[in-house]
């Protein structure tokens, strides 16, 4: 089939790459020229493990990129993949994709053959069929149903694996509303669904939209209420891992996203908890549970200070903050649990020294003015603290390096450091 793939970030790149692999054309539409020329050029404008493979395969050939949304008439389907921020009142900020569904409805307005837009954005319910449907609809001067049809379709991978989350998910979801939506979608996802175990879902638009939301809130509140169970376990000296283990066992409850410590970060988690709660509010209702996750997540940050500062008066010492990208295996420090960990050190008056094998260039931008180390040794090296803020896998290994601390304090936010002996080691919850 013929697709097109408006918006070439993390999800709409990994997408086309991915279509293309299984035998589709695939045109990615950006306003960003680096990106295009990248794609066309057979790079991988993002890093992701795989990624630059598939790139590499099909860029410039089965995959291609432009700025000109023109190119959409020529395709079946257009895959919407723009980014859905939080506003200054939390809300969602549906600006940039009404922008992108403007452009493509004028595109749009000169294809003869019916045509799908499919919304994979994380949008709340009720924004396919009624802000972009009907944007859609004005600028083509196509009617929905009969030559124009919507239908969403959340993505649920993550960032650092993202290729191998997208060809093998635990389910597909089509939201629709025309058999006409159904039968496209069904035939896009063909090739992926054969090979994969994912189960297909068919539902509603709404209830798609909702989907991803009640997934990701799902998601945080987790880990959100694993940290508070691993704070009561902190304050009555109890291994918080231990319990995580043991509760693990009971399948009602599952093994996975049970580890406590600094709180969740990234692109996704923070903006759609926070857009959930926003549309909850405006349909005048209270959302206490996930409120009260946020405030969970807000405070961590704090407790691990608050940690450090029972074993040291931060102010004018040298304090090494191990891990700067919100999970190991990407560069990406958006909201970042290190942000206000760093914030709160130089509230305190210490003298940071960073460190991440990746994403000190992305913090930089961030905190310009912060010491940046080039290795974890190097940060360490004449601290009177530690704090570790990213479950890097390097970080377990560190031994020696301690011994190089004027002050072997060591905080760890996410129980990855292995040794115990000749330092003072404070567990965040355990
Ligand atoms: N990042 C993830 O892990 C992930 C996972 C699932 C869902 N999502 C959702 O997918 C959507 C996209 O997220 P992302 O992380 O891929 O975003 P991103 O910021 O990585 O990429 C967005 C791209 O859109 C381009 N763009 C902006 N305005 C445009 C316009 N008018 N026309 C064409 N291109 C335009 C940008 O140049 C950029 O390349 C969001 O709604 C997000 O919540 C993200
Ligand atoms: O047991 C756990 C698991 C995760 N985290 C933290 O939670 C955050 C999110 O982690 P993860 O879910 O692995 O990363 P994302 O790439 O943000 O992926 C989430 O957000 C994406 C965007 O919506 C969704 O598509 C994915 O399904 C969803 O997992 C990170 O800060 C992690 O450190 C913990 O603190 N403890």
């Amino acid at each position: 089939m013929n697709l097109s793939i408006v918006g070439s970030g993390y999800v709409g790149t990994t997408v086309a790459a991915c279509f293309a692999d299984y035998g589709h054309e695939v045109t990615n539409v950006d306003i960003d020229e680096e990106v295009v020329a990248a794609i066309n050029a057979a790079e991988a404008p993002i890093h992701e493990p795989g990624l630059e493979e598939l790139v590499t395969e099909h860029g410039g050939d089965r995959l291609r990129a432009t700025t000109d949304y023109a190119a959409t008439r020529e395709t079946d389907v257009t895959f919407l993949a723009l980014p859905t921020p939080t506003g200054d009142d939390g809300r969602i900020d549906l600006e940039i994709l009404e922008a992108g569904v403007r452009s493509l409805g004028d595109a749009l307005a000169s294809k003869d053959d019916p045509h799908l837009v499919v919304v994979k954005s994380t949008v709340v319910p009720g924004t396919t069929e009624e802000t972009v449907a009907p944007i859609l609809a004005d600028a083509s001067g196509k009617t929905l149903g009969e030559d124009l049809h919507v239908a969403m379709n959340p993505e649920f991978l993550r960032e650092g694996s993202a290729v191998a989350d997208f060809r093998d998910p635990d389910k597909v979801v089509f939201g629709t509303r025309t058999e006409f939506a159904r039968e496209r979608l069904r035939e896009v996802f063909a090739p992926l669904l054969d090979q994969s175990d994912a189960e297909l879902v068919e539902t509603g638009i709404r209830e798609a939209e909702m989907m991803k939301y009640a997934n990701n809130a799902f998601l945080a509140s987790k880990v959100s209420l694993v940290n508070e169970l691993g704070n009561i376990c902190k304050e009555y000296d109890v291994d918080a891992y231990e319990v995580a283990e043991a509760i693990g066992l009971d399948d009602r409850i599952g093994e996975r996203f049970l580890r406590s410590g600094v709180g969740w970060g990234g692109s996704c988690f923070p903006k759609d908890v926070s857009a959930l709660v926003a549309a909850a509010r405006d349909a005048d209702y209270e959302p206490a549970l996930l409120e009260a996750a946020v405030e969970v997540n807000e405070k961590q940050p704090d407790r691990l200070l608050d940690l450090l500062d029972v074993h040291l008066d931060p102010d004018g010492k040298r304090v090494a903050v191990l891990g700067l990208a919100f999970k190991p295996g990407t560069d990406d420090v958006r909201n970042s649990r290190a942000i206000p960990v760093i914030e709160g050190l130089r509230e305190r008056g210490a003298d940071v020294a960073a460190y991440d094998p990746v994403a000190t260039e992305n913090m930089r931008e961030r905190f310009p003015d912060v010491e940046y180390a080039s290795s974890a040794e190097a940060a360490l090296d004449g601290a009177q603290g530690a704090v570790v803020v990213t479950d890097w896998d390097e970080f377990a290994a560190l031994d020696s390096a301690f011994d190089a601390m004027a002050n072997p304090v060591v905080v760890d936010g996410r129980r990855v450091v292995e040794r115990r002996d000749g330092i003072t080691y404070e567990g965040l919850t355990w």
